[in-house]
């Protein structure tokens, strides 16, 4: 239990539906046995992931009083820019040593829901970076239609209708966000982490990570093992939402991200989740005689905005007023 399973996902691309059921067979069995495990073979080109790099380096490379203008704290869509240490993922250590520049789906001004200041709702915040919004709002677009390809493959395993998914992904609340980890100097500041340790709070993550390392996932044994950068993958694990979802059949994992040393780390996970009026309540197949629904139901809007107030001090200041 020290090397995270890499699944081959491009039969899940190929016109031949009975090619779904082995690669279904090895997500499933990952998602028990880990909560995370890298794809290969997905539809996410190499010269996507270039330009995406070159502007997430343009753009924290900016003044800060620049990169505030779209601050995520002054915000109740949670869109923009989080300066170093809005966050605090591990509550036993300092606040995170990174910033983010989050995204999600862009709904105008006038929509019925941003008109009823429905929380995780509103307008997309850009950087005024030339190309930067077309490329954002395609890639998101793309990682959204990868998790569902995923997660129409999970219905296999988990025995519900194929489109179960599908139905409840509709206008979703999923998160696309660029992460900029700067280095630490010294070995002995270990405990400043660039992400303290936590599990992801929705259904599933999808996340490239640049070439420095650094993420750590804890296995069921409870070690600290690397998940080191593999080229042309991307890591997957599962939240909290999918975890209660799924009656603990799925795993949420502990994970972390180690200060790089020396060198600056890129990351960009996409947090697939559903609309926020989804019921999250125990799945059909995830529950019988011996194992009755252990969480009660919960909506996700309602489930992520717990989970957020858990993580952002601004956030509980404002819930606090
Ligand atoms: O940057 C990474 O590698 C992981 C980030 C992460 O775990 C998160 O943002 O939830
Ligand atoms: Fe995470």
């Amino acid at each position: 239990m020290d090397q995270l399973p890499i699944i081959d996902i491009s039969p899940l691309y190929s016109n031949d539906h009975n090619a779904w059921p082995a690669v279904a067979e090895q997500i499933d069995h990952a998602c028990r046995e880990w909560g995370f495990f890298y794809i290969k073979g997905h539809p996410i080109s190499e010269q996507r992931i270039e330009s995406l790099l070159d502007h997430a380096r343009h753009f924290f490379a900016l003044p800060t009083a620049e990169k505030l203008k779209i601050d995520i704290t002054r915000t109740i869509h949670h869109r923009g820019y989080g300066a170093i240490a809005t966050e605090q993922l591990d509550p036993d250590k300092p606040s995170d040593l990174k910033e983010t520049f989050d995204m999600g789906l862009h709904l105008p001004t006038d929509h019925p829901e941003v008109l009823a200041e429905k929380p995780l709702r509103g307008p997309n915040r850009h950087p005024a970076i030339p190309g930067w919004e077309s490329l954002m709002e395609q890639h998101y677009r793309d990682m959204q239609a990868l998790a569902q390809t995923l997660l129409r493959a999970m219905t296999l395993a988990l025995g519900i209708e194929r489109n179960f998914f599908d139905k409840r992904f509709n206008e979703p609340v999923s998160v696309l966000r660029m992460i900029h980890y700067p280095p630490r100097h010294t070995a002995s500041s270990a405990e400043q982490q660039g992400a303290g340790a936590h599990t992801d709070y929705g259904c599933i993550t999808l996340l490239y990570q640049d070439t420095a390392g650094g993420l750590q996932v804890k296995n069921v044994k409870g070690q600290w093992i690397d998940a080191p950068p593999i080229d042309g993958t991307f890591v997957v694990n599962l939240g909290d939402m999918m975890a209660r979802w799924s009656n603990d059949r799925y795993r949420s994992t502990p994970h972390r991200v180690i200060s790089p040393l020396g060198v600056d780390r890129y990351s960009m996970p996409f947090f697939a989740e559903p609309h926020p009026d989804t019921r999250i309540e125990c799945l059909p197949g995830c529950q019988d005689a011996h194992h009755p629904a252990k969480y009660p139901t919960t909506t996700c809007a309602e489930f992520l905005l717990s989970r957020f107030a858990d993580t952002y001090a601004y956030r509980r200041e404002q819930e606090a007023v």
